[in-house]
């Protein structure tokens, strides 16, 4: 059974988030998406609520699921008994951080990091800057699901 973790804050999920998942699906007996519990920084949805979000748009795929996690990424990948951890990149730029993370991973535990170019339409997106948009009133339409976008323009009007 080839597992693989997909991980992040998904503080929301976007349409880039769900293009690599959706991918990686196809290419790995179950993929599990990660959402990482960061006690030091409060985000605008709780984690419950981004895995919701999570499960509903992914609810599709029944070779996905959604779980949190606390700690080292690498542990939650041996809890979860996966051997590859999938990293969606938008540009160059991301390239080394998330360099310096898989060979950290892979001398901690072995595990090895597939790294999946993003979709051009979606490699501009970010949590952030679709947040920083819906908050001035901007349509995010294009860049996340339909219940996120709802749910989204919904919590910034409290
Ligand atoms: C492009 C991209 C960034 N991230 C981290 C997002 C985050 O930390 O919220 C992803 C997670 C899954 C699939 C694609 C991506």
């Amino acid at each position: 059974m080839r597992r693989a973790v997909c991980p992040g804050s998904f503080d929301p999920v976007t349409n880039g988030h769900l293009d690599i998942i959706g991918r990686a699906s196809r290419l790995f007996d179950e993929v599990i998406v990660g959402v990482l519990v960061n006690q030091s920084k409060q985000g605008l949805f709780t984690v419950e609520e981004r895995i919701d979000m999570l499960r509903e748009v992914t609810g599709s795929y029944e070779n996905v699921r959604v779980e949190s996690f606390r700690g080292l990424l690498v542990d939650f990948c041996r809890a979860q008994h996966a051997s590859v951890l999938i990293k969606g990149l938008r540009a160059v730029s991301d390239f080394d951080y998330e360099l310096q993370m898989a060979q950290m991973n892979i001398g901690l535990a072995g595990v090895e990091t597939l790294f999946m170019p993003t979709n051009p339409l979606y490699s501009f997106l970010s949590s952030s800057l679709v947040k920083d948009v819906a908050k001035w009133g901007g349509d995010i339409s294009a860049h996340v699901p339909d219940v996120v976008r709802d749910e989204l323009v919904a919590r910034l009007r409290r």
